[in-house]
């Protein structure tokens, strides 16, 4: 760490479980490398289990969410091992496909928090002879799950919860017979992107396939739909998705492969918003120029902010100013966290719209979001979709994180500009990115660009 960098704290974790957030004395100048993508390791995961030969993934994600996955694939009679690979952040993984002729095996699926855990795992489950345990976390167990239930129950599917009936939410057990029909299934994906793709994934080993419709509000996260069929179509699975709301997968083998797993967007969101809520510039290398992560939205997102965004030789290269601008933000999905806590700082109001959603995720993420940032002084309010959050002078104090990885980075990116921010719980970052306080750190000590007055924005004003 440089001297221009206050709080030799930055990664550890005080005496009552607080991580005091480093304060960026200056503007931070800094390249930084993510580990790889959740939505894409656990997808290539998903379709290397139902694959028709040994595939590998190279550069995946280690973190709580692909450890999940892994051991729930291994529940299933896959078998996934981890070899010597070329990436910064772990081994590679080869996985060795569920077999079709295993038997009856039980299976005990523990899902943790993890939405693709808990989603695209029960249909995998109904593939293969044999009942599957479904549990998870305490707040697990309050995420909506009822559209993937009530799908499998209406492809055939025998599904009891605890007391014997159809469930609607964790824990439950499902009853494979080692053979899904499949053919026209209608479900509210309102809720959440997720059950469409944990119904895509496996639609191409149904037997008549699948005809999935969306019937009700509109589905959230699109982008990560697109991702799902993008994947499948990579791995020879044909996907009509030319209909809106309407996704066919013609019933055919999910070619085995060998995949490079993109660096995770999304997370690299975090180390970028430090751009701006530093005044200074962070690089990440290796964005790639096609893809079907949400996390692209940065470059759209940082520049109505007020920044300098580049993607140049593959090196996305972000420059904040003296200020944050406010702006409206449609439909930003998992990235939502972070842009609220840059909305904070930002020198004009605010609104993040399309995203009701968020209340099922990790924790309800509108409310956690107003709390966290009205107990810094604050000033964010709730509305039917989303958030509105006008400028206001924030203070020090601590962020809570609700088991929520986002929230805690949500609150890492706020100690930036705020000094005496403390964090509860950063170790809950490790369901995506378990490194998190070590990489912040690195990023911190990377140096810092010349001094400028980051007093332009309500958190600056704190320094
Ligand atoms: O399919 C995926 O990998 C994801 C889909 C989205 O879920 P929702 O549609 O529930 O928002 C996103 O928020 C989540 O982080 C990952
Ligand atoms: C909503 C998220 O996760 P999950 O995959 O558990 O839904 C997220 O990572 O922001």
């Amino acid at each position: 760490m440089t001297g221009s960098i206050t709080d030799a704290t930055a990664g550890h974790i005080g005496d009552a479980g607080h991580w005091p957030a480093p304060y960026a004395e200056r503007p931070i100048d800094a390249t930084v490398r993510v580990p790889g993508s959740k939505s894409l390791t656990n997808r290539y995961l998903v379709l290397a289990a139902l694959a028709d030969g040994p595939s590998r993934l190279r550069a995946p994600l280690h973190s709580r969410d692909s450890a999940l996955m892994v051991g729930a694939l291994r529940q299933l009679g896959a078998d996934v091992r981890e070899v010597p690979g070329d990436g910064p952040f772990g081994p590679d993984l080869e996985v060795t496909p569920i077999p079709s002729d295993s038997g009856v095996l039980d299976a005990a699926i523990d899902c943790g928090l993890a939405g693709t855990v808990m989603r695209f795992v029960p249909p995998m489950a109904a593939l293969r002879k044999g009942v599957s345990v479904f549990d998870g976390d305490p707040h697990a167990r309050e995420r909506p799950m009822g559209t993937i239930i009530d799908a499998l129950v209406a492809l055939g599917v025998t599904v009891r919860g605890e007391a014997g009936a159809t469930p609607s939410s964790l824990p439950f057990r499902v009853e494979g017979t080692g053979e899904v029909r499949g053919g026209h299934l209608v479900i509210d994906a309102s809720a959440s992107s997720q059950f469409v793709s944990a119904l895509l994934l496996v639609g191409a080993r149904f037997t008549e396939g699948l005809h999935l419709e969306h019937s009700g509000d509109s589905v959230p996260s699109l982008d990560h739909i697109n991702m799902t069929v993008a994947v499948l179509r990579g791995v020879g699975v044909e996907v009509d998705d030319s209909t809106p709301n309407h996704w066919i997968v013609s019933p055919g083998p999910i070619r085995a492969f060998d995949e490079r797993i993109e660096q995770d967007l999304s997370n690299a969101g975090p180390f970028l918003a430090a751009a701006l809520a530093s005044g200074g510039t962070v690089r990440i290398p290796d964005w790639p120029e096609h893809t079907t992560q949400v996390g692209d939205l940065w470059r759209s997102i940082l520049t109505d902010m007020g920044a300098d965004v580049t993607l140049d030789a593959g090196t996305l290269t972000v420059t904040g100013g003296d200020a944050i601008r406010g702006a409206d933000f449609a439909d930003t999905s998992e990235l939502a966290p972070t842009v609220a806590a840059l909305c904070a700082l930002a020198t004009g109001p605010s609104r993040l719209s399309g995203i009701a959603h968020l209340r099922g995720h990790e924790t309800d993420r509108l409310a956690a979001l107003v709390a966290e940032i009205n107990g810094l002084g604050g000033d964010a309010q709730e509305t039917d979709d989303g958030l509105v959050i006008r400028p206001a002078k924030l203070h020090g104090g601590v962020v809570r994180s609700y088991a929520d990885h986002r929230m805690a980075t949500a609150g890492a990116i706020l100690g930036l500009a705020v000094r005496g921010v403390e964090v509860q719980d950063i170790g809950t970052t490790a369901k995506t990115m378990p490194d998190f306080p070590q990489l912040w750190a690195d990023m911190l000590a990377q140096g810092s660009a010349p001094a400028h007055s980051s007093a332009g924005t309500p958190g600056g004003t704190q320094h």
